[in-house]
């Protein structure tokens, strides 16, 4: 008996017009862990989180939720799972309560319906009509039916979606609560910082195929660094010192703008530095950037249109590994 509530190998998924959504993705996830899927827009997560909920067959590979297959064992896995869509689309004349009653008598095992009111934070306007609510108040109730069950595995499609600020952070923590209570939850989100702050481990999907994978930690180091600045008039690249030397990786440059990217963030600044305060160079708009889950992100979606110059933009391994792209090696 294994911990692995997900696990999805090779998985494919064809679109009528012999379009491949899905292009053999491998991913696991284990009980009270929350993993998040990102990606561009179009990218698969969508055509994934559905074969996973065993609303289609995948056409190549193999799913199981708890264990099963969500597609042909559907009765075994439906009730321990919990669905929240991007649009619920609920009946808008019944009110809150009447909603929620409504579906948790299609549900077996069903918390009552003032406890999942209550979780979600909308025990107060139980008695409003759900054309009434604002958008945030909407999502949570479609939060609150995709919890009426109790379930073991909680699938969130951009659960944040048309939140405000302080509505997304109450449901980062109200998610972050299901988690720590045991709850599997799968989350496809396009907000950045919602995987950063929630995920345990994430896959940024692209054109069907997992880019990167990983704990945040790991996909993030596995980006480079940056410092990029403005040389002075008459300067020029050649001008610095080797940029091997500096513990460089790459290089663009614009005009007099000058980017590095490195993976010794310290050593290529601090060599830099040195090197114009011994030139006596004074270095315009310096910035000095760690690497971030968005650069990440950034850079699988602008290499994938075509690659950054001075860039080979290959591909790494697919699922499992966080380094998502070689870095070219600069000639000193
Ligand atoms: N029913 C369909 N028939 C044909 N192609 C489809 C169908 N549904 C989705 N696609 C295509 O499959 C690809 C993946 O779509 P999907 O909705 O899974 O992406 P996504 O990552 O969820 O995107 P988004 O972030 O924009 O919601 C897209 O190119 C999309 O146009």
């Amino acid at each position: 008996m294994t911990d692995q509530v997900i696990d999805v190998t090779d998985l494919r998924r064809v679109y009528g017009g012999g379009f491949e959504a899905v292009r053999g993705i491998s991913f696991g996830v284990g009980r009270g862990e929350l993993f998040a899927l990102l990606g561009t827009n179009g990218a698969g997560k969508t055509s994934t989180v559905e074969l996973l909920e065993g609303l289609a067959a995948p056409v190549g590979g193999r799913v199981r939720v708890l264990g099963h297959d969500p597609y042909t064992e559907r009765s075994a896995v439906r009730p321990r799972i919990g669905v929240m869509l991007q649009e619920g689309g609920f009946p808008t004349e019944l009110t809150v309560a009447e909603t929620v009653r409504m579906w948790a008598g299609c549900t077996s095992g069903a918390r009552p319906v003032a406890e999942a009111l209550e979780i979600v934070g909308l025990a107060k306007r139980s008695g409003v009509r759900v054309k009434q609510l604002s958008g945030g108040e909407k999502r949570r109730l479609d939060l609150a039916m995709a919890l009426i069950g109790r379930p073991e595995v909680l699938f969130l499609d951009e659960p944040t979606t048309g939140l405000d600020a302080e509505g997304r952070r109450e449901t980062w923590e109200l998610v972050r609560e299901l988690r720590d209570n045991g709850t599997t939850v799968l989350l496809t989100t396009h907000y950045l910082e919602e995987a950063e702050v929630l995920a345990d481990r994430l896959a940024i999907l692209h054109e069907g195929r997992i880019a990167a994978e990983g704990r945040v930690a790991d996909v993030v180091a596995a980006q480079p660094s940056h410092v990029s600045f403005e040389l002075p008039e008459g300067y020029f690249v050649g001008d610095l010192p080797p940029l091997a030397e500096l513990g460089v990786s790459g290089h663009e440059s614009e005009g007099r703008r000058v980017t590095l990217r490195t993976n010794e963030l310290q050593r290529t600044a601090t060599g830099l530095l040195l090197w114009a305060r011994d030139a006596r160079v004074e270095l315009g708009s310096l910035d000095v950037r760690a690497a971030s889950l968005e650069e990440a992100f950034l850079r699988i979606a602008r290499t994938a249109e075509g690659g950054e110059r001075g860039e080979t933009g290959e591909r790494g391994e697919r699922g499992g590994s966080a380094v998502p792209f070689a870095e070219k090696e600069m000639a000193a």
